[in-house]
């Protein structure tokens, strides 16, 4: 096992629970609550030029605070070294839970669904877009609840998301039209693609666009051809058609699509974006903080506010918290 000098006494690393690129993901537990947390390790050197992707995705998570968006709770930088300790999801990829179960039921794949809405409807009203969204970038907590991931390649374009990119990213199974022609292309509108892509994935079980060779691929998605199995409800079917319209001016809008049929059938309310305030105070988190560190409530919480909010001290507060929101006992060890 490497050990990190920069995690001794903080965090203890477990096993890997993921590679990806020029990261890797590491299962760990953060010693002074015991929780579980992951820690996405990258190294400077082997990261070379994509050194500005890290920095954009910490800013872009410390940024986005939402229930369905994967919490960052501290960064730690080294000489040599990034590590992103970021919140564990116990549940594992959405994709594999889709393909143990086959596929998912309507009633399921909605639950799901408007989880990805809300996330994505939140990401977009602060002028960020995905870029890379794909079931593997979609996990699910302990009670099953989705988690976005993977923002390294989230674009904010400095005049909003309504000013076109240039960037191919993305995996091209997944990628609009417009991004695999090289086309300028809105953030908002390749994110509803590969939303459309998504729901096609939950219904169905297996992908609208699929192929060995990348030019049969690329010819599918051009065509915007695709099955529709009969078990697809026709609510269905005219959502999925909405979504992967080939021409981005036709595709459904994200504000259109928290309040489409299909996504509210059966719920009360339209998909809101309720997101987390920014950093609501808790007096039972800092009464246990301050009775292990011995300072006062009122200094803990005066240096978390004015903390870069990626230090140790905010990942415990924020730990803590999550314990409290779950029901637990808080304890420190
Ligand atoms: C395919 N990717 C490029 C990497 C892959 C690495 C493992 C990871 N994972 C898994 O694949 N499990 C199955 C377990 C697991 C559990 N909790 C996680 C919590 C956070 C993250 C995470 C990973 C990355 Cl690269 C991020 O940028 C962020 Cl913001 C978050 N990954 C987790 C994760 C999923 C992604």
């Amino acid at each position: 096992m490497v050990r990190y000098a920069a995690l001794k006494g903080l965090y203890d690393l477990e096993k890997t629970i993921g590679s990806g690129g020029f990261a890797k993901v590491k299962l760990a537990t953060h010693i002074a609550t015991g929780e579980k947390v992951a820690i996405k390790i990258m190294d400077k050197i082997s990261l070379g030029d994509d050194l500005p992707r890290v920095k954009l995705e910490v800013q872009a998570l410390k940024t986005l605070l939402h229930q369905h968006i994967c919490r960052l709770y501290q960064v730690i930088e080294t000489d040599s070294h990034y590590f992103m300790v970021i919140e564990y999801c116990s549940g594992g990829e959405l994709f594999d839970h889709i393909v143990e179960k086959n596929r998912l039921s309507e009633t399921e794949s909605r639950k799901f669904f408007r989880q990805i809405v809300s996330a994505v409807a939140y990401l977009h009203s602060l002028g960020y877009a995905h870029r890379d969204l794909k079931p593997e970038n979609v996990l699910l907590d302990r009670e099953e609840n989705l988690k976005l991931i993977d923002f390294g390649l989230c674009a904010k374009p400095k005049n909003g998301i309504d000013s076109h990119l240039q960037t191919s990213c993305g995996s091209p199974t997944y990628a609009a039209p417009e991004l695999i022609l090289g086309k300028k292309y809105l953030g908002s509108e390749v994110d509803i693609w590969s939303m459309g892509v998504l729901l096609y994935a939950l219904l169905c079980g297996f992908l609208p666009f699929d192929d060995n060779s990348i030019e049969n691929l690329y010819r599918k998605i051009l065509s915007g051809k695709y099955d529709e199995p009969s078990w697809l409800s026709s609510s269905s079917k005219r959502l999925i058609r909405a979504m992967l319209q080939i021409d981005p001016k036709k595709r459904i809008t994200i504000q259109e699509l928290c309040n489409h049929p299909w996504i509210t059938a059966g719920f009360l309310n339209p998909v809101s974006f309720v997101h987390k305030t920014n950093f609501e105070k808790d007096d039972d988190v800092l009464s246990t903080m301050s009775a292990i560190c011995g300072e006062h409530a009122s200094d803990i919480w005066r240096k978390l506010v004015k903390s870069d909010r990626t230090d140790y001290r905010t990942a415990t507060y924020l730990l803590l918290l999550d314990r409290k929101l779950r029901g637990l006992s808080l304890r420190i060890s």
